[in-house]
């Protein structure tokens, strides 16, 4: 039957259905009509807003309803009416997990009525009035108990009795006690009421959702001497390097054995040599599989330990999970079903477009044995779990079944909801946004390839005002072993300096792929190429972390400044400010309660000093309009006093190619002299 005859069906079996009035026309937000979730933070404020109206003027009432997940009942939360029709409430999910929500209306004759008796002037009006009051009373005594129902059995007495001898303006006194309608509001009468249809999905991830700042290495080049294979040991001798620069996830390309045939030689060259060590990627071997870790690395042992020594630096090890095997990999002879077989025997290898990847046998989703294949996949993250690890980078997962992964993620996030799965999906957008409502918790960005003033403009304000933002978390890097942009590409320093200003400033969660970075590696493969030459992904390096020119106290200046400022740990509060010149681009970021604001303003033109009037937002700001203020750029510590909306702005890219300025407002202290906070 059609949906809409059965609704009717429904309603003419329903003697109620006639006659409710109550009309909820929309629930924010809300991801596709609840079929997805919307992603927040535990512990923090979830706002909610409601359409909720009826016909004619009577008063609504409206509440929020949630619960977690699998639990049973609902909190209640009273929403209050903002404006035209908008009902807002909020509610604070306590811990990681999947909660729902939805709302509830109707209209409320006890609220009516005293809306009502407030405008009525007539006295004989007014005592009619009152008489229905006292009966709404009595109706509110029978659902009420105990106390609460004598109490309003007495007030409905007091009215009936009042409203045949008193003047109308001492029955109004009487009838809008503003205690006793507080408690009449506990026993509505909700029979009519109207819920909406769908208990919208919810997830609350923990803290580090919103805001985390990652580094990738290579364990295989640790090694502080040359030529020798690295290890978690190395790694973990490492840890203070990565713990002063300021990074809190420590994430590691694949850790498992590499296989052997097929292997890929240095500079992805398709015969390897037999000193090459393969890339990490093409995962299994003799040595096993997923669940296995490369003997040259160390022991699961040594791997736990990493886990729990990171963790004293407050880092977290995150690791890949790549779901492809090499044609090595043990699940290759031991469930060939898994695997797509030509009539000739072999297996295509796989592929992303235009990039092509022999070394490796993509997993066939169609295969009948589904079941199997998925419950060993899930196993693959049980496995790292059980080890301590909590947060992954996903490879490639759009050339993987959707379905799997709503299934593998929603089991994974039931079972242990602060997992943290960043989505490494370079494709295109509307398969990236499908792949962060299959539960992913964060999702590479296109910031990589956003250079110019108005692309940056343009996709920050999409990311951070768009509707896509309650569901789709960004993390933003300026280079990874696979993208070794242009611009990167010119080794200029103040090009490093400004496109991890601007990751680290426009994204509360942003990475970048070391010591690559620091040491402002620049030559690709060929021109015009993207990759790396000597890319660690097939051979080993050995990296001079100490090299004076070294990007490290720069860029340990900057998540110092991320993690002093509550601005920069979350996305939606960006707003770009105008400023006259093609090359600064200047944006602000503030806290929830507005006190902490950044002001960041980038020089994109690595050559030349360049300046330009800035216009800045005062109330924005929540600066006074008559008081200076003053700007502290937490970069080079320099302090600028500015007045009213423009400044100017010169940004010298051979001292630093940006300012990011915390705002410091004019106060009075309580000796009455002025200073700036
Ligand atoms: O496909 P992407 O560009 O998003 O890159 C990710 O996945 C690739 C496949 O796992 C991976 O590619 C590397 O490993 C392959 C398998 O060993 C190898 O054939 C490629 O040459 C090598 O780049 C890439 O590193 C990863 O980020």
């Amino acid at each position: 039957m059609p949906e809409t005859r059965k609704n009717t069906a429904a309603a003419v079996a329903d003697p109620r259905a006639g006659r409710v009035r109550a009309v909820i026309d929309a629930v924010l937000p809300c991801v596709d009509a609840g079929r997805f979730a919307v992603k927040r933070v535990a512990g923090e404020p979830f706002h909610v807003e409601a359409h909720c109206f009826t016909d004619g003027h009577d008063v609504l009432r409206v509440v929020l309803q949630w619960r977690e997940e699998t639990q049973e009942s609902f909190h209640e939360v009273e929403m209050r009416l903002r404006h035209n029709d908008e009902w807002l409430g909020s509610f604070t999910p306590p811990a990681p997990g999947r909660y729902v929500y939805t709302v509830t209306a109707w209209v409320d004759h006890f609220e009516s009525w005293r809306h009502e008796l407030e405008r009525r002037v007539d006295e004989e009006d007014v005592r009619i009035a009152v008489l229905v009051g006292a009966h709404l009373l009595e109706e509110a005594a029978a659902r009420a108990k105990g106390a609460d129902q004598q109490a309003l059995k007495q007030w409905a007495a007091q009215l009936s009795e009042a409203a045949a001898q008193h003047h109308a303006s001492d029955l109004k006194t009487l009838a809008l006690n503003p205690s006793l309608a507080e408690l009449a509001r506990r026993y509505p009468d909700r029979s009519l009421a109207v819920t909406h249809p769908v208990l919208l999905p919810l997830v609350a991830d923990r803290e580090r959702a919103r805001y985390s700042t990652w580094y990738e290495l290579f364990p295989r080049s640790a090694s502080p001497e040359p030529g020798r294979h690295g290890t978690f040991k190395d790694v973990e001798a490492l840890l203070p390097y990565v713990a002063e620069m300021g990074f809190d996830v420590l994430y590691f390309p694949p850790i498992h054995p590499i296989g052997r045939t097929r292997r890929k030689g240095k500079n992805n060259t398709l015969v390897a040599q037999a000193d090459d060590v393969g890339s990490p990627w093409a995962i299994g071997a003799a040595e096993g599989g997923h669940k296995d870790i490369l003997p040259e690395l160390g022991t699961l042992e040594d791997f736990r330990r990493l886990v729990a020594r990171a963790r004293d630096f407050g880092i977290e090890i995150a690791l890949d999970i790549a779901f492809q095997c090499a044609p090595d990999h043990p699940y290759v002879k031991d469930h060939p079903q898994w695997f797509r077989w030509r009539p000739d025997g072999t297996v295509q290898y796989a592929e992303n477009p235009p990039k092509k990847y022999q070394d490796i046998y993509p997993f066939n989703f169609e295969t009948e044995d589904w079941p199997a294949l998925w419950r060993e996949l899930k196993s693959v993250f049980d496995h790292w779990i059980a080890q301590g690890v909590r947060i992954f980078r996903v490879d490639n997962p759009h050339t993987k079944s959707f379905l799997f992964w709503e299934w593998v993620i929603t089991h994974l996030k039931r079972e242990h909801p602060d997992l943290i799965l960043l989505s490494e999906a370079f494709t295109r957008p509307k398969v990236m946004h499908r792949l962060a409502k299959l539960g992913f918790t964060q999702s590479y960005t296109y910031y990589t390839w956003r250079n110019t003033k108005q692309e940056l403009i343009d996709y920050f304000t999409e990311l951070s005002q768009g509707p896509g933002r309650e569901y789709f978390r960004p993390n933003v890097w300026p280079n990874t072993p696979d993208i070794l942009h242009e611009r990167l590409q010119s080794g200029e320093r103040a090009t490093f300096m400004a496109r991890l200003v601007l990751a680290a400033t426009l994204a509360a969660n942003y990475g970048l792929y070391g010591p690559a970075y620091e040491l402002m590696e620049s030559a690709p493969l060929k021109p015009g190429s993207e990759e790396y030459l000597n890319s660690e992904k097939y051979q080993l390096r050995h990296w001079d972390r100490d090299r004076p020119d070294s990007l490290k106290p720069f860029i340990a200046r900057v998540n110092r400044i991320r993690r002093e400022n509550p601005a920069l740990q979350s996305d939606w509060s960006l707003k770009f400010f105008p400023i006259d010149n093609e090359h600064l681009i200047a944006y602000g970021k503030r806290s929830d309660d507005g006190e902490n604001v950044i002001l960041t303003v980038v020089n994109l033109d690595p050559h030349f000093p360049q300046s330009g009037w800035l216009a800045v937002d005062l109330a924005w700001l929540g600066v006074d309009p008559h008081l200076p203020y003053q700007v502290h750029d937490l970069l080079s510590e320099q302090r600028f006093t500015w007045h009213g909306e423009r400044n100017f702005i010169l940004l010298d890219p051979r001292h630093s190619p940006a300012h990011v300025l915390r705002l410091r407002r004019r106060v009075r202290s309580e000796q009455d002299f002025d200073y700036f906070d």
